[in-house]
Parts: structure tokens; sequence; C-alpha cells
């Protein structure tokens, strides 16, 4: 089958970021429509992320999954009420799936003094490592994904035919994921069992940097119903819209499936997800005039609320301020 040809579109954002001619900015936003609208996904160079950013995270998630085992289960994300640290491999078993998992990951998000909202935001957890080898080399990256996401969205806002303006209520406080993921080597996985599992994303907008060469990701076509790899080529981002993009577009922006199998016998795999939300008060900035006026937190306590048992108070607090 020819379908091992087709390459998801490849978008240059400078023309976006940094315009040189009138209609530059026109062009990048129809080519991003068409894209989530036809795959859900697409690829991007002129991102603006620096490839030495990019070097500096995937060295310090190296560094990171290097350490002892009990050293990296003592940070472990069920100890922390905003989900932040660390997530041993074989954790993550979606409905339907035979066995979890393979991955390992370590999540950070939003640095908030306080825990507030009985944890959407809170304070990170920081592996005990020298600052210039892990935290400021990842909150630099963070902070450079964190404002992608924001560009995305506004692109994808402007696609439907919203101002800008329209971002300010939306991400006034952003909570923006960051997921660090090694995929053990093919050897050592069982047979049938992914890195991650076909899934979508819950959210908004998913900024994906692939360790160069580290082939793996794939992605669901509905209509060649078929998987397709995706390359993992140095400096070129993966984009994908979530679920609530999908919803609250009315469909005009797909949330497609993909998994993601080490293709290496003997290598892992080192990639990062970052995961642009929203504010967790906020409601539909794709349609202003939806008339459900379900917050970014409602969505999310329904989609992880089975999966991850969220505190009581969480879902009590998000429900009362909706
Ligand atoms: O590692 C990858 O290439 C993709 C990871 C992913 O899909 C996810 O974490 O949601
Ligand atoms: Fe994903």
């Amino acid at each position: 089958m020819a379908v091992q040809e087709i390459q998801l579109p490849l978008i240059d954002l400078s023309g976006y970021i940094d315009p040189k001619s009138p209609g530059d900015r026109e062009r990048v936003i129809a080519e991003v429509r068409d894209a989530c609208a036809k795959f859900g996904f697409f690829q991007t160079k002129g991102h603006g992320i620096s490839l030495d950013l990019q070097k500096g995270l995937l060295n310090s998630i190296d560094t990171l999954f290097n350490l002892p085992k009990e050293e990296k289960r003592s940070l472990s994300f069920l100890q922390n009420v905003s989900r932040r640290g660390y997530e041993e491999s074989g954790m993550s078993l979606r409905d339907g799936d035979k066995l979890p998992d393979s991955k390992e990951a370590f999540y950070i998000g939003r640095e908030d003094p306080v825990v507030e909202h009985a944890g959407f935001y809170g304070p990170n957890v920081w592996p005990p490592l020298p600052e210039d080898q892990f935290r400021t080399p990842v909150w630099n990256y963070y902070q450079a994904t964190h404002n992608l996401g924001s560009i995305i969205w506004e692109i994808l806002l402007q696609g439907l035919g919203h101002p800008i303006s329209v971002m300010e209520s939306f991400a006034k406080k952003p909570m923006v994921m960051m997921k660090m993921i090694r995929y053990p080597p093919l050897a050592a996985t069982l047979p049938g069992q992914f890195g991650v599992g076909a899934h979508t994303d819950f959210g908004g907008v998913t900024v994906l940097l692939q360790q160069p060469d580290k082939h793996g990701l794939e992605v669901w076509l509905d209509d060649k119903e078929d998987w397709v790899p995706v390359k993992a080529v140095e400096d070129v981002y993966v984009i994908n819209c979530g679920d609530m993009i999908m919803k609250w577009s009315g469909g005009a922006y797909k949330s497609a499936k993909h998994r993601v199998i080490n293709k290496a016998d003997n290598e892992s795999r080192l990639s990062c997800a970052t995961f642009f939300h929203g504010d967790v008060f906020a409601t539909n900035p794709l349609n202003p005039d939806d008339p459900v006026k379900e917050t970014v937190g409602q969505l999310l306590i329904k989609r992880f609320g089975n999966q991850f048992s969220l505190s009581d108070e969480w879902k009590r607090e998000v429900k009362a301020a909706a």
C-alpha cells in the first residue's frame, strides 16, 4: 500500500510569527485550518524554538530517567496533589488495552507557589539534580512551548473567524502541562505492548518534540483506515488538536487517534509533549456563543475523573465554579 508515503502537512510558522509580506499570516492561518480539519495533526518548522533549547531539554530528560529507580519512585506523581512528578512504566492502561504502556514519564506544569483549586494549580516537583542540569533547561523549554501553544491557539481561533483578543479571557492563567517521556527499546517491551497505546489527546493544543531519528509515532487516518508513521526529524515539531478542540469547534478541527511504538530494538526513545489547555474556568473560545458553558476544568475531570481518582474536593470546586 502507498500509505507509508503519506506525509502530514509541513507548515512553516515563520510566516505567522514573523510575517514578511501582507498575506503571510492569512496563508498560515489557512494552512493550519486545513491541516487540522483534515488530519487533526501537522508538522511544523519556523516555530521559533531554538535548537539549543530542544537539545538542552533532551539532555535533561535523559539525565532524569537515568536516575536510580528508587530515586525516581520517590518523586511519584501519585503522591502529588497537582499530579506533578514521576510516572513509572506500566502505570497507564486504557480501557480496551491488553497491556499497560511501556513508557515512563515525568510531569511539570505551571509553577504556582500554592495549591489552588484543589490541585489544578500548584508547585512542581523537581528532582534532586543540579539546577543547570535539569530545572533551568526544562523550565526555559517549558516557557518556549507554552508560548508556541498559545500561538497555535491564536491561529486556530482566527481560522474559525474569531479575533485574537478571545485569547485574553481564555488564557489568563492557562493550564499547560508538560510530559517528558522515555520509551524502552523495543526488545525490552512485551509482545503486543505499546509505548503509548492508541488514544486521543484530551484537551487543547499539543506541541510534541520527538528525539531526532527516534521514530515511533503513528497517526490514524480515517479515510485511509490505516496508521501512518510520523518521522522524527530534527527541529520539526508535531502539533495536534485534542478532544476539547474537536468538541468546541463542532468538529471543524479533528482530534486524531495516535500511538507510539519505539521502532529501535536496542535504543530508548525520548519525547516531550506540552499540552496547552486553557484557564480552569474558561469556556469555549472557538464558539463564544456556545450555549453549553462547560469549562476546561470540567472537561478535564470528565475525561480523567475515573482514570486518575481525583479528589472529591477537586471535583466539588470545579462544579461549584461552573
Ligand atoms: O511520544 C510521542 O511521540 C507521543 C506521545 C503522546 O501521544 C502523548 O503523550 O499523548
Ligand atoms: Fe498523545
